[in-house]
């Protein structure tokens, strides 16, 4: 019983979100639009809950065309909390779960004794059993949102269209609501919300919609999705999107009004930077470093250190997008030290970039040419970096030359 958005214009006076074809919402998954503020998240759960003017396209759930639906016969099927919870009347806690219950109610008065059982433990369910006899208009906000989400788990339907479930509340009930939501995709239902967490996105979703300007800009599975490059389109903000050592999906975003310190760029893999990393953070530099593989322990260390990182996947060569990046901190760092890297075929574009190098170091700890994969290649662009670069046995060694760097530097005023 799938739901299906088709070449949908949906908005208020005028379509504001247009989906080009087909999206599909199936039984079971948990799918979250994320994208900035104004982007149409809202409208486009709005359009799906019927509650906003559609210009052009379908709406279909198990085979019915929504826009056929009675209201009664929709709320059955579909059931939407709003972002935000207005009343004037003091409603308690209970009358407005029991609410959720009205398509189901024989008499008006919405008095059966198994809605009152269901509401109740919906209640119980969002922790509010202590407060379900108070007025809505006497309880937090956090409190109001979850009297709202025990509503949409009373009405029971199969799709629920959920609008920034989380937004006011505190950490633990941001998580206790998204187990929640876990559980009623698991039990078969479709769940669709808006969430502008994204490492909440991350842990909840099944798959992420990305959203700009009315548009699906991406959709996919959250690791698919949520990636450097969406990030920075969407939302025009550099970020470090990795898995943290727990194996947690992480994203750090990058200050760019940084004060100007001394940059260092470091090009490493194989975990040949992980005591260098540590040195030059500790020291005060700003480092970034690039083109390493996800799964490269240098990689994880640069993350932990939340250090600006061009990355590329696992075993995949280095793309045209990462090189030209990698350069452009090449170019800009004030120094670029080059690691013991391995000397494989995806380390060659590594090495090429460090010609654009104004200032280099090499850390030489052993004869690097034994390990070189590429028949050779590696080796020479190597021995061309090598004669115009300075080599270090050591990172202590290189630890007293940077400290003379920077505190030449800083003298001329170059640094602050
Ligand atoms: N009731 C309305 N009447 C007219 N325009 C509206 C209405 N509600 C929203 N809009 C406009 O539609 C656009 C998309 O808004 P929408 O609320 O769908 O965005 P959103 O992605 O949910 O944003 P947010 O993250 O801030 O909640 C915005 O430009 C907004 O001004």
């Amino acid at each position: 019983m799938p739901l299906f958005v088709e070449n949908l214009k949906c908005g208020y006076s005028y379509p504001i979100v247009e989906v080009d074809g087909r999206l599909k919402f199936e039984e079971g998954k948990v799918y979250g639009f994320v994208g900035p503020n104004g982007s149409g998240k809202s409208t486009l759960i709005k359009a799906l809950a019927g509650l906003v003017k559609i210009f052009e396209g379908k709406i279909y759930f198990d085979n019915m065309q929504l826009s056929q639906l009675s209201d009664i016969e929709r709320a059955k099927h579909i059931s939407y909390m709003p972002q935000h919870v207005f009343s004037n009347f003091p409603f308690t806690v209970l009358d407005v779960v029991m609410m959720g219950r009205f398509p189901y109610e024989k008499s008006k008065f919405l008095n059966s004794k198994e809605s009152r059982t269901i509401a109740e433990k919906k209640i119980k369910q969002v922790e509010l059993s202590s407060k379900k006899f108070s007025s809505i208009l006497r309880i937090s906000g956090g409190e109001r949102q979850r009297t709202s989400f025990a509503r949409v788990l009373a009405q029971d339907t199969k799709v629920l269209l959920l609008d920034e479930p989380n937004s006011n509340l505190d950490i633990s009930h941001q998580e206790k609501i998204l187990r929640l939501v876990r559980e009623e995709a698991f039990s078969g239902k479709i769940v669709i919300m808006a969430i502008h967490n994204l490492k909440m996105a991350a842990k909840v979703c099944d798959s992420i919609i990305m959203m700009k300007d009315g548009r699906v800009v991406d959709i996919g599975r959250p690791d698919e999705v949520l990636t450097q490059e969406n990030i920075r389109k969407v939302y025009e903000v550099d970020a470090v999107v990795y898995k943290n050592p727990f194996g947690i999906f992480d994203i750090e975003l990058i200050q760019t009004d940084v004060p100007k310190t001394f940059h260092v760029h470091v090009v490493s893999g194989g975990g040949s930077a992980q005591l260098l990393y540590k040195m030059l953070i500790e020291m005060g530099c700003r480092v970034t470093t690039g083109v390493l593989s996800t799964n490269d322990t240098d990689f994880e260390t640069a993350q932990l250190f939340s250090i600006y990182t061009v990355f590329t996947k696992p075993f995949m060569p280095i793309g045209e997008k990462e090189y030209i990046e990698n350069i452009q901190l090449i170019k800009k760092a004030d120094l670029c030290v080059l690691c013991n890297i391995p000397f494989g075929v995806q380390n060659l574009k590594n090495l090429e970039a460090l010609k654009f190098a104004n200032h280099l170091c090499i850390i030489e700890e052993e004869d690097i040419s034994k390990r070189d994969f590429t028949g050779g290649l590696a080796t020479k662009l190597y021995n061309c970096l090598r004669e115009k670069a300075l080599v270090f046995s050591s990172i202590e060694s290189l630890q007293d030359y940077i400290l003379k760097e920077t505190n030449d530097k800083m003298s001329r005023g170059d640094l602050k």
